[in-house]
């Protein structure tokens, strides 16, 4: 399970963004979130993916609490949660391919056999791999989406928050995609926090397994 329990958090001017909140996220299952613009959907889903400390509170992983965020939580924790944002491009490294950019969680993770780890990610993601030497700028906000899912995949995180994964994408590109990150929670146990403010689409994510902020 990860949890957040009692969360307070926000920025560094300002009241509070999270005032006490307590979500969890089993493993093997999607859970949706579903709120207006604003009420502090992504500072919680960078909360739970230990990329943003919460001012009080406890973020729980598996039983352990998590203390601080980014690089000073242990390296194992961290690749644990995955996350994939609404905006791919802001997202990526524009100086890297396709290729690099889905290639480096698997050479941090120590993976020999780096070009069939990418081609195995693309194709479960429905990537074409010949675009897998473009660089960012040369494939569509789907295609990058894809390629950001891989990557988000590449660790065989135990969770997975999906932070209006979909919200720039067709109606079938984001079809395929939700379909790649359910596989995985039927397959490996994935536990999914899917946020959205559509909540017909939360609903064919995760059932009447939706929280209403
Ligand atoms: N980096 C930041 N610095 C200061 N304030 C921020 C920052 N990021 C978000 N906020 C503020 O925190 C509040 C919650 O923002 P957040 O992005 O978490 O909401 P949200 O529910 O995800 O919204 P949306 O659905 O529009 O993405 C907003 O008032 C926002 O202006």
């Amino acid at each position: 399970m990860l949890s957040a329990r009692g969360v307070v958090a926000g920025y560094a001017r300002g009241p509070a963004v999270l005032d006490g909140v307590d979500v969890s996220v089993p493993r093997g299952s999607v859970r949706g979130l579903a709120g207006p613009s604003g009420c502090g959907k992504s500072t919680l889903a960078r909360v739970l993916a230990l990329l943003q400390r919460p001012w009080s509170g406890t973020v729980e992983l598996d039983g352990r609490e998590i203390r601080g965020a980014r690089y000073s939580v242990p390296r194992e924790a961290r690749t644990s949660v995955g996350i994939v944002f609404q905006q791919p491009r802001p997202a990526v490294d524009p100086r890297m391919t396709l290729c690099e950019i889905v290639s480096e969680p698997l050479r941090v993770r120590g993976v020999r056999q780096l070009r069939s780890g990418v081609e195995e990610l693309a194709e479960v993601t429905g990537l074409d791999a010949e675009l897998l030497g473009r660089m960012p700028h040369e494939v569509s906000d789907g295609q990058l989406q894809r390629a950001c899912l891989a990557r988000a995949l590449a660790p065989r995180p135990r969770y997975l928050i999906c932070d209006e994964m979909t919200g720039m994408l067709d109606a079938s590109t984001t079809a395929a995609l939700v379909r790649v990150v359910i596989d995985r929670v039927t397959e490996e146990g994935l536990g999914v926090l899917a946020i959205s403010h559509d909540e017909s689409l939360l609903r064919a994510w995760a059932g009447n397994d939706v929280i209403r902020w």
